[in-house]
């Protein structure tokens, strides 16, 4: 049989995770090839909203499933946009990763005790407009790069703290930078932070029934939950919009909080909503729905019409 083909972007990151994925369909005897696929957000510097944002990460990607020059694409969920693409599915999630954003500075303990008018460098407008709701002096700048890149420019003193997806962090051993994890409460992840998503072909049943061993049931319910919010929200991966979907082990209930902020940081909705996980995709609607009650949806135009 010939080898199952997984495509990834070049980062240090993304191979770490496609190299995870390799290993386990090796581990159960599946031979296994890594093809590397540059796509938009890794060539393109300027900041990402001003690309266009939505796919950067995933299109080339998902069209070389498509074109069959690969089998399974390898993808950070948040990254991947929730619109389907005809002829391709969400085939498996594996166990999700730590999903909640951490503070790398030397200058505080937590986000409340930065010095006044502290520099955050963070690209995410999620990022930005929920630290600018809990604090207005702030001065946000943008940051890219990957993680390296990002923690030697805080070293280098362009930034007073940075914020990161703890997830990528551990992965990459890089976890006696985190100074603190920011609490639920102060901050709502991205919809799909600290999971894969396995994207194959809609019809490969054979590369499919390969990689049902991967999924994990809670991990893809939590994240249908979220990314079933961000489409009825129509919210787009650049719009301050947090999610933060899981499973109670004990009541086995999926619990979905959600949040929508102006890009400025002055208005904040959020909601919240908790049911059988087979419904996760209810669950975020109903939570999208009383966002926009609050007035969510104008929020995330606000937010598109003035890039802030
Ligand atoms: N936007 C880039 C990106 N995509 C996925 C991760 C981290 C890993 C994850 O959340 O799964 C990161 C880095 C970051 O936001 O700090």
């Amino acid at each position: 049989m010939p080898a199952i083909r997984i495509g990834t972007r070049g980062s240090q990151l993304a191979q770490w995770q496609a190299n995870w994925v390799a290993d386990q369909l090796r581990a159960v005897g599946t031979d296994v090839e890594i093809i590397h696929i540059a796509t938009q957000g890794d060539v393109t510097q300027g900041p990402l909203d001003l690309i266009g944002g939505r796919g950067v990460f995933t299109t080339e990607i998902q069209a070389a499933l498509l074109d069959n020059r690969i089998d399974v694409a390898v993808h950070s969920l948040k990254d991947l946009p929730t619109e389907a693409v005809v002829g391709l599915r969400l085939a498996a999630v594996p166990a999700r990763g730590a999903d909640g954003d951490v503070l790398i500075t030397s200058k505080a303990s937590d986000v409340l005790g930065l010095p006044q008018e502290s520099i955050i460098g963070t690209g995410s407008m999620r990022r930005k407009a929920q630290l600018l709701h809990l604090r207005r002096d702030f001065q946000i700048r943008d940051i890219r790069g990957n993680l390296d890149t990002r923690l030697r420019k805080l070293d280098d003193g362009l930034y007073d703290a940075i914020i990161l997806a703890e997830a990528g962090l551990r992965r990459l051993e890089l976890i006696e930078r985190i100074r603190h994890v920011i609490p639920k409460a102060q901050m709502l992840p991205a919809v799909g932070q600290g999971a894969l998503g396995l994207e194959i072909r809609e019809r490969d049943s054979a590369t499919a029934a390969m990689l049902a061993p991967l999924n994990h049931e809670d991990s893809h319910y939590s994240v249908l939950a979220e990314r079933s919010m961000l489409r009825n929200l129509r919210g787009g991966c650049l719009a301050p919009v947090g999610a933060w979907g899981r499973i109670d082990p004990i009541k086995q209930l999926l619990f979905l909080d959600g949040v929508v902020v102006s890009g400025d940081g002055h208005h904040k909705v959020t909601a919240s909503a908790c049911g059988p996980p087979n419904r996760a995709e209810d669950i975020g609607r109903q939570v999208a729905d009383q966002l926009a009650i609050q007035g969510a949806e104008r929020l995330i135009a606000f937010a598109r019409a003035t890039g802030s």
